[in-house]
């Protein structure tokens, strides 16, 4: 294991993006060679990931690693990256057959700091790789690039022929036959939204699926999902670490609320922000061609108002946004009609921009509808864009006794089920690559995805103890509420203590002591 990675050290957040796992045919002799890669964080991006819903510290192991400040070890928190090597110390290691590839085979000192990682060795046979490819939960711009590079990058960076899409989410393992992937069969696939294998929610059953992957002889398995599925892959590698067997599980993160915490950004996400630029131009059009035109746009967003956010902030047409993670509340001094009325009076028309997670307990106490979850065990939300929809006409008609023009759109579907843009696609490559090379590489338990512009390799576990949420007391909530000049809110005592009340579990909780 020792020769594996000639090189490793810390992230910065000063560096590009350069994918951490580039190989070399160099040698720096200089730098510590490591028996295993760390996850690693410096202490500045520990401090930027600490708020309330990661309040527990990862443990610091810095022994093995030089810290950049040699007096202040505590500058780097260290977790090791699961390797088969900790279940299987005897496998036996191959050169890397990228060495001898025309792409890397030039790639001297030119391309590679001396922070990359650079892997020497890998722990399969290219004849004796037999991957598998399975893609789970809600859709997202970009699972079919990632699927294309991680087919065509395993067949043309390392000789492999053997890959097979599991088809219709992790229920596919044990209840469809699978399909043989081929760079002719994927080339096309990334021009196209939707996935290509289709997906499911539910259907997770550990050792059926592990059952089959033994059956079938995978030994890599590459995962692309949300949350969900990651605390999915997270069973399926405890399981192959328990029945010690040769399987690599490679996660590669997918969703389009923005909502797994550690990496940067999921792929897709730009893709749906820029898609929903036009639903709102839309509403600003519409709302600015009659009378009192109030325009309401839904976007997508359970739990986490990211897309909602970034979309306002882009579009600047939008005079309020309303996320799951800000309360907000309609009527009195400081409410949302308030508000609207005075943009109405001010501009004659408004556009809000809503996150379909936003103000859910409102609906639920409006429709008296009870909490419903998907196969998957999500909530399955009440909508709130037709109910608010509602509540302003109501308002203004028989309150207010003014005529107003309300537009509703609702684009959610619209903005995953695109292909991705330029920048997402070249990062689904980044991803894919990122996944191959750690897999072939030995590792396993992993998700990829940049961490202050890093590519990283994360155990899986990281990215599924909590969920990435919009801070309410960061700056980018700060500069959309700039951008809007709407109200924060928060000012109300009644709306705090009615969260505090009504909303029995911890995120919402954390959230209002979190203000
Ligand atoms: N805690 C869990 N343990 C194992 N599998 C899970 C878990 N949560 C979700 N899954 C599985 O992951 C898949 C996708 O989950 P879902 O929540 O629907 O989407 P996403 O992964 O996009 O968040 C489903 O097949 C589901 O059964
Ligand atoms: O109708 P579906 O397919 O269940 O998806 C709806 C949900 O999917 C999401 O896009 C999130 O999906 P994931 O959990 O798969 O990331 C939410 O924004 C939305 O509420
Ligand atoms: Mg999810």
């Amino acid at each position: 294991m020792d020769a594996a990675f000639t090189s490793f050290s810390p992230y910065s957040l000063s560096r590009n993006s350069f994918p951490s796992t580039f190989l070399s045919t160099n040698n720096f002799p200089s730098l510590t060679s490591l028996s295993f890669a760390k996850f690693v964080f410096t202490k500045q991006s520990y401090l930027s990931l600490r708020g309330p819903f990661n309040s527990h510290s990862i443990k610091v192991q810095a022994s093995e690693i030089p810290p950049t400040d040699p007096q202040n070890e505590e500058d780097f928190i260290l977790e090791d990256v699961p390797h088969l090597t900790t279940f299987l110390p005897d496998l036996a290691m191959y050169t890397n057959p990228l060495k001898k590839t025309q792409a890397y085979a030039i790639v001297k000192q030119t391309f590679v700091t001396p922070e990359d990682v650079v892997a020497h060795k890998v722990y399969f046979k290219s004849e004796e790789v037999r991957a598998c490819i399975v893609t789970c939960g809600g859709l997202c711009p970009g699972i079919n690039t990632v699927i294309r590079e991680i087919v065509c990058g395993l067949n043309s960076m390392y000789g492999v022929e053997e890959i097979l899409g599991i088809q219709g989410g992790y229920r596919g393992f044990y209840s469809k036959n699978t399909v043989q992937l081929t760079p002719k069969s994927v080339n096309d696939i990334h021009k196209r939204g939707g996935t290509f294998l289709q997906t499911s929610r539910g259907g997770h059953d550990t050792n059926k699926i592990v059952d089959n992957i033994q059956d079938r002889g995978i030994n890599q398995v590459y995962i692309i999902g949300g949350d969900g599925t990651q605390k999915g892959a997270a069973a399926i590698y405890k399981e192959v670490e328990r029945r010690g067997i040769k399987v690599a599980v490679a996660g590669i993160p997918k969703t389009i609320d923005n909502d797994i915490v550690v990496i940067d950004k999921s792929f897709g996400f730009d893709t749906a922000v820029e898609e929903a630029q036009r639903a709102i131009n839309a509403a600003h059009v519409e709302v600015e061609s009659v009378e009192n035109g109030v325009g309401i746009v839904k976007l997508m967003g359970r739990y986490s108002g990211f897309i909602a956010m970034h979309a306002t902030l882009a579009s600047r047409d939008v005079d309020c946004c309303l996320i799951p993670e800000s309360p907000f509340y309609l009527e009195g001094q400081g409410g949302l009609f308030e508000f609207v009325e005075q943009r109405l009076k001010e501009n004659g028309h408004m556009v809000i921009v809503l996150a379909e997670g936003a103000g859910q307990e409102y609906v639920a106490q409006s429709f008296h509808a009870s909490a419903e979850k998907d196969a998957s065990g999500n909530r399955l939300l009440l909508d709130v864009g037709l109910w608010l929809t509602q509540k302003i006409k109501d308002h203004f008609t028989n309150v207010r006794k003014m005529a107003i023009n309300m537009k509703y759109i609702d684009p959610t579907y619209m903005i995953r089920a695109i292909p991705s843009n330029a920048s997402d696609n070249i990062y689904c490559t980044l991803l894919a690559h990122s996944a191959i090379h750690g897999a072939m590489a030995g590792y396993t338990g992993f998700t990829v995805g940049p961490v202050n512009s890093r590519h990283a390799y994360i155990p899986i576990s990281r990215v599924t103890e909590t969920t990435n949420i919009v801070k309410l007391t960061d700056r980018m909530w700060a500069r959309l509420l700039a951008s809007t000049n709407q109200p924060s809110f928060l000012g109300c005592e009644v709306v705090q203590e009615r969260f505090a009340n009504t909303i029995d579990d911890d995120f919402h909780n954390l959230k209002i002591t979190s203000i």
